[in-house]
């Protein structure tokens, strides 16, 4: 579902017509159809943009109806139709009026569930007991609806807050008690509080304004007019907030929240009085799930009414089982004995379990904390058919910010245990994520490994007989059984390194044979990739150069299947019942080395700046640091010739005197050079005694490899730049006949003098190996 939906919202106020408040209703109506169907697609990004908008639009829909004194008539016309209500009509306007079901955003939705519209409109009735006010409630039997709601069961609300003083109100409890012979609701009870009754003026207002509250507007005393039970409960500290306040805490009682429109709290958030709603997060997420009701309240009610929090806690301790008694009206401890319905989320989560999501106890704090008598008579409709739909999208709103936490958290989670690489990372925006070193990145490179091949078994052959009927002896006929799979190590260029190799390879077996002369299947072949330039060696010798891409070794092959008893018919034995099991596959323990493919091989002691000479002359990118062993594992770069002739150059990590007693990295390394068909010793010119450097390198590499060091070579003086360079260069040129090409990794000096030298070398390798390596691509050296 993709809908276009403005971005800005107007906010002018002489732009608000009945038209655009009932555009908006339909919007959000349609915004919260898109959310809820990305959320169940799982679109967040979708969600929390319709949710802003959704957002927006509720404060633009709250600011207007506090604001605008015509917004009764902005908002379209309540309906008129099914006026009439049933016998339980007043209990069930009352109800909805609290807690009912958000469905009044629509007009035609308002008749069902908001009797309060209908009843506002309605003409006066003089002898309904609703007063005045309430006249318009055009219930065909008032008089004896009355009767009913002034002795109420849980749900007919006796609106005790819009009584102007608790005598009143006492007087009709005492006289519903008398009548009745039975305890009153706890509704009366509450409202009939002295306490709670004590609500002041601006309590009596908004009481009257909504839609069951207007039936106490006009009839001071009367006790059928109470919201719901919570509404004058809560609204005994702020009473010009009654209504609103007792019916948005009825939602965050279902989330064992019990905010209320105390002071502080609305202080808080509506330093201004009206304010926006950019509350909404810390009640929900904050207080509305994790709380628990005793401690909500705790923490709301300290500090403002104590006389309240006292009974608070008496309601809450209270049995339910002492009758309620004047006596208990007076004396303001009454609330001990009337639990039913005070309990969090007791009697009126019961009749709206669907639309009580713990939801709009930051819109009661709003309204509550705007009371005022003049916006009475142009605020009933609009702030109920406003707070409905206000209702009705927090209830959505609330539900998607929690799963969004759960999907936030999951994803955090998710994301600290993230093996990706650190260049991901960075583009993911982590930047805690760094590249891997170039140790752990070592790691990561293999050059050796043992390996334990064992080829598939043959499978088994068949034993079986041919049968069909009139055909008693059919005859043998079972098939042989499958080869098993052989296990070939095949050179791939793709692969780097020997890391992804195995310690232990099975093939796969070959099947058995089937009745019906059916040959079993023969195993897969399982092939194991390897770097060019992979030498298998077996007990230390090499039994297979892997240097070509492509290039296949088949070491161990897969044991032949078994012979099903058809094999064996003969003349003699037409009936053989012989079948035998296939054979074993061959196992084999190999040694893979991985050699460098290289021409050429930077040789030389740690920190001469070999690194720094491949950067310098390829676009290899090793590490280069001023401490010995920063390159750990080798790396080959590319010299590009203008004839487009490319020479691998190979730098090799460092090797120290005594490499070959495992100093240093030890001999680890000198294979790499062993594939190299020409070095170049890299000398550290600053260095002390240069040239004795060279002879340590040449005595560990003969040591390693009699005569390697008598490959094709040339000695590169490097850090030609540094003062000492040039004295040593003079010694060094006394004590050594060959080739010395003074360079300067930093600088660039020389340069082009090592890249010539370097292609001359590798043209007499060339010429050197003849035919043989003038079938060398260029590109890799050719080792066939
Ligand atoms: N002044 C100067 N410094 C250089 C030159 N070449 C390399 N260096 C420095 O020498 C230090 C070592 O350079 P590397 O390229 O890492 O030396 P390496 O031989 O690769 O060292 P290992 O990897 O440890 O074996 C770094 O600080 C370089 O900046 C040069 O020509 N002149
Ligand atoms: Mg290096």
């Amino acid at each position: 579902m993709s809908v276009a939906f403005p971005s800005a919202r107007p906010r002018s106020k002489g732009e608000v017509t009945q038209q655009a408040i009932q555009k908006m209703l339909d919007e959000n109506h349609h915004l919260i159809q898109c959310i809820m169907d990305y959320q169940s697609k799982g679109k967040l990004a979708e969600c929390t943009q319709y949710q802003q908008i959704l957002h927006r639009n509720l404060v633009y829909l709250a600011t207007i109806a506090d604001s605008n004194q015509n917004m009764q008539s902005l908002l379209p016309a309540p309906p008129t139709a099914n006026m009439s209500m049933g016998p339980g009509g007043i209990s069930q306007g009352g109800n909805l009026n609290d807690n009912g079901p958000p469905t009044s955003m629509m007009p035609s939705q308002m008749s069902n569930g908001a009797g309060h519209a209908h009843m506002q409109q309605q003409p006066a009735n003089p002898n309904s007991s609703f007063g005045s006010s309430a006249s318009g409630y055009s219930h065909p039997t008032p008089l004896s609806q009355g009767s009913t709601l002034q002795g109420p069961g849980p749900g007919h609300g006796s609106s005790s807050s819009s009584a102007p003083s608790s005598s009143s109100y006492s007087h009709s409890n005492l006289n519903m008690q008398s009548h009745r012979g039975e305890p009153v609701s706890m509704m009366h009870q509450q409202s009939a509080t002295p306490h709670y009754s004590s609500a002041q003026a601006g309590g009596q207002h908004y009481q009257g304004q909504s839609a069951m509250g207007m039936m106490g507007q006009g009839a001071p005393g009367n006790t059928m007019m109470s919201q719901r039970p919570m509404g004058s409960y809560r609204s005994s500290q702020q009473g010009s907030a009654q209504q609103y306040t007792g019916q948005d805490e009825f939602y965050g009682e279902q989330y064992g929240h019990t905010q209320s429109s105390s002071e502080p709290i609305n202080q808080q958030y509506y330093p201004d009085g009206h304010g926006e709603y950019s509350y909404q997060p810390p009640p929900y997420g904050d207080q509305g799930y994790d709380r628990p009701f005793e401690e909500s309240s705790q923490h709301y009610y300290e500090g403002g009414n104590s006389q309240y929090g006292q009974q608070q806690a008496q309601y809450q301790q209270g049995s339910g089982q002492q009758p309620f008694s004047q006596q208990q009206y007076s004396s303001q401890q009454g609330y001990g004995g009337q639990p039913q319905g005070y309990a969090p989320g007791q009697a009126a989560s019961s009749q709206y379990s669907q639309f009580q999501q713990g939801q709009g106890q930051q819109y009661g704090s709003y309204r509550s904390s705007q009371g005022g008598p003049g916006a009475q008579p142009q605020r009933s409709y609009a702030y109920e058919q406003v707070k409905s739909s206000l209702r009705l999208h927090s209830d959505v709103y609330s539900r998607h910010i929690f799963r969004r936490e759960v999907t936030r958290n999951k994803l955090s989670l998710a994301r600290n245990v993230t093996t990706s690489s650190g260049l991901c990372a960075k583009l993911r925006g982590n930047s805690k994520k760094t590249d891997l070193s170039e140790k752990k990145l070592t790691r990561c490179f293999v050059d050796h490994r043992r390996v334990k091949l064992v080829a598939g078994s043959g499978g088994k052959g068949a034993n079986s007989f041919h049968s069909e009927p009139r055909k008693e002896w059919g005859g043998p006929d079972g098939g042989n059984g499958g080869d098993g799979g052989s296990i070939i190590i095949k050179a791939n260029r793709l692969v780097k390194s020997l890391a992804q190799v195995a310690p232990v390879y099975k093939g796969e077996d070959g099947h058995s044979g089937g009745s019906k002369n059916c040959y079993g299947r023969n195993g897969n072949t399982t092939y194991v990739h390897v770097p060019l330039g992979t030498v298998v060696k077996e007990q230390g010798n090499t039994v297979m150069d892997l240097s070509q891409h492509g290039q296949e070794f088949t070491a161990v092959f897969g044991g032949s299947g078994g012979k099903g008893n058809r094999f064996f018919l003969t003349n003699e034995n037409r009936a053989p019942i012989t079948s035998t099991p296939g054979a074993q596959g061959q196992e084999r323990i190999l040694h893979l080395e991985l050699r460098t493919m290289a021409h050429a091989g930077l040789v030389g002691f740690p920190n001469a700046g070999k690194s720094s000479l491949l950067r310098a002359i390829s676009n290899a990118r090793p590490a280069v640091a001023a401490y010995p062993f920063t390159t750990l594992k080798p790396h080959v770069g590319i010299v590009d010739y203008r004839d487009h002739v490319q020479v691998a150059v190979a730098d090799i990590p460092g090797i120290v005197r005594g490499a070959h007693l495992n100093r240093g990295l030890g001999l680890s390394f000198l294979r790499h050079i062993e594939r190299c068909r020409f070095l170049l010793f890299v000398l550290d010119m600053s260095a002390q005694d240069p040239w004795t450097h060279l002879q340590h390198l040449q005595y560990e590499l003969d040591h390693y490899e009699p005569g390697l060091s008598q490959r094709p070579q040339a000695i590169i003086a490097n850090k030609m730049d540094l003062p000492e360079a040039r004295s040593n260069l003079e010694a060094l040129r006394s004590l050594v006949t060959k080739t010395i090409i003074p360079v300067s990794a930093i600088t660039g000096q020389n340069m082009e003098e090592l890249v010539l030298h370097l292609r001359e070398l590798y043209d007499g390798y060339l010429q050197e190996d003849g035919a043989k390596a003038g079938k060398a691509t260029g590109k890799y050296p050719n080792y066939e």
